[in-house]
């Protein structure tokens, strides 16, 4: 076959693969993809992989590439996999992508991986909520309310419900209307044991099914990109009120944070920087009046911690920080007001706050330029007060091409931000991503919430692998896990979506990113010099940034070896 085909092309004069001119195009072809690569983020790294980590490498690509044509194809017939929607290609949406990818080889790989730090996570986005749910319930005192009836079906979708700890006697609610009768008192205590008995559609069962709706996106919610954008917002920010309710009560609090440290320790972390909105009230436990500033809920933070880290899972893992955040919408007053007390915050915990940021939709929330005021004013009372609260902006998180909210990208990169939260209109901005690069700014990207959120549709045209082509700076963030229905903490879905996606992203792509968390991470306060040089010197510098990177050496090392013993059927030995 092969030579009647070579005979009919020879005859009607088409050059062939070993001509010495077309081997000198395929020559030229190699070195300019070569070139090309020298520009990559990962492209130093590469050179000096250890003769392990390079046949680990080599070895999961097998396994990429095996499962690419394997697992990520669905074997039905075209009809029947439109009927079933079950259409499979590597870098399918995540929803759809899931349950498969959580049984596969790599993910077997991706999930041992060791992965330095989450930097980019929202703290109320990350608690489990069955887990959330079964705390309010065997927790004493747990009570619902809202600022009226729930009886429509639009009711149930989307009006406002919270839940409040209060020492009234279980039976105060008894003989009161509950909140789904239109006798209800606008915004009075229901105990949650009687609002889950008396719900209509199925009594304690299906109020907890309900409850866990209003509290996360379904999937359905990501795949319907044609809504947009502003639609999905309405409903994640409707989450918000209800988990941050269920969890600002001490002992839910405690016990929700402690599993979380341990699910992330699980996952091959070992640090997080933990960004939360200071607008939801905290109660000690047993207490009916809520705390006015946040340093109870701050030593609960110390003190789980403290916990966490005598247990076995613990040990190794470093003293999270905070994030201090507030909402982009609020008005002057508002945003002062937070910044007051960040900054009183700092000052008694000066180990836990590491930084400021603003947040809530970009597009429907104040631009950081018609910030500038304040935050030139937060910049000058952190002087006289003593304190550095470095900026880690959230910028960019858009489609907008030249609007405000791409242009938040300029004001986050003028006012000295550490880093950038999503970015994800960075990729248009070839004069930004080049000062990002030389200011030395990372990207805290998080492709399964950008999908989620509408932004891309699969990490197949998410910008991720334009700023890694250019060399940019990224860690890989998985932002709100337990909102944006990853069902579970860890960076191993984020990861692993990359490496699966991404022909370029591979263990080393992997392993750079782990390593720039570390190199970005913000263990402890330093002057701008510090911090800079921290990042610059990696391992080769002093103190604990280097420490922690020698650390992940090592980690990654081991985690190589295992791969290569694992998975040794596909070694090919080295090159
Ligand atoms: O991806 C995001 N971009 C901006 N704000 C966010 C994102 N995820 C969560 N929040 C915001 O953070 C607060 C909870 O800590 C909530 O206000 C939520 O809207």
């Amino acid at each position: 076959m092969a030579n009647t085909e070579n005979e009919w092309e020879l005859e009607e004069g088409i050059p062939q693969v070993g001509d010495p001119f077309i081997q000198q195009y395929l020559k030229g072809r190699d070195a300019l993809i070569m070139e090309e690569r020298k520009r990559r983020h990962d492209a130093n790294l590469r050179k000096s992989l250890s003769p392990i980590a390079a046949r680990a490498t080599k070895i999961v690509s097998q396994i990429r590439a095996q499962e690419q044509n394997e697992l990520w194809s669905s074997g039905l017939d075209e009809v029947a996999a439109h009927q079933a929607d079950e259409i499979l290609y590597p870098g399918v949406m995540f929803n759809l992508a899931k349950g498969r990818m959580e049984n596969t080889k790599l993910w077997k790989i991706v999930e041992k991986m060791p992965k330095g730090s989450l930097l980019h996570a929202h703290m109320d986005a990350m608690f489990d909520i069955n887990f959330l749910i079964d705390q309010a319930f065997s927790t004493p005192g747990i009570h619902m309310l809202a600022p009226k009836p729930l009886i429509t079906a639009h009711d149930y979708e989307n009006a406002p419900v919270l839940f409040q700890y209060s020492s009234q006697p279980l039976e105060a609610s008894e003989d009161k209307p509950s909140i789904w009768s239109e006798t209800y008192e606008p915004s009075s205590l229901i105990s949650i044991q009687k609002a889950a008995s008396s719900f209509p559609k199925g009594g304690e069962k299906g109020f907890r099914e309900w409850l866990h709706t209003r509290c996360v996106l379904m999937p359905e919610h990501s795949y319907h990109h044609h809504h947009g954008v502003d639609a999905i917002w309405s409903i994640f920010t409707k989450t918000f009120p209800i988990v941050d309710s269920l969890l600002m009560y001490e002992p839910i609090f405690r016990a929700c944070l402690h599993r979380l440290l341990a699910q992330l320790a699980e996952d091959g972390i070992r640090y997080v920087e933990f960004r939360i909105g200071f607008v939801f009230k905290f109660r000690k436990e047993g207490n009916d009046e809520p705390e006015e500033d946040y340093f109870e809920w701050c030593h609960v933070v110390e003190d789980v911690v403290a916990q966490f880290k005598q247990t076995d899972a613990g040990k190794d893992f470093y003293d999270p920080r905070i994030i201090w955040t507030t909402l982009r919408l609020f008005d002057n007053e508002g945003i002062v007001n937070s910044m007051k007390q960040c900054i009183e915050t700092k000052l008694e915990f000066p180990n836990l706050i590491s930084g400021f940021d603003l947040v809530g939709q970009e597009d429907n929330g104040r631009p950081l330029v018609d910030l500038v005021p304040v935050l030139f004013w937060f910049r000058k009372q952190c002087a006289e007060e003593e304190v550095d609260i470095p900026f880690f902006f959230h910028a960019g998180e858009c489609l907008g091409d030249g609007d405000a909210t791409d242009h938040n990208l300029f004001d986050a990169i003028l006012l000295g931000t550490r880093r950038i939260g999503h970015a994800f209109s960075l990729y248009k901005h070839p004069l930004l991503i080049d000062l990002v690069k030389e200011k030395k700014i990372l990207v805290e990207c998080c492709p399964i919430s950008n999908e989620v959120l509408r932004l891309a549709s699969s990490i197949k045209s998410h910008p991720l692998p334009a700023l890694l082509s250019r060399g940019v700076p990224v860690s890989l963030c998985n932002d709100d896990p337990a909102i944006l229905g990853h069902g579970r903490n860890g960076l191993t879905h984020d990861f692993w979506q990359a490496l699966q996606g991404l022909e370029n992203v591979d263990l080393v792509g992997l392993s750079m990113m782990a390593q720039n968390s570390i190199r970005w991470s913000c263990y402890e306060d330093q002057s701008t010099a510090e911090w800079k040089a921290g990042i610059q010197n990696g391992v080769m510098g002093k103190g604990l940034k280097a420490e922690r990177l020698q650390a992940f050496a090592s980690d990654f090392e081991k985690f190589c070896e295992w791969v290569v013993l694992e998975f040794a059927e596909y070694d090919t030995g080295d090159d």
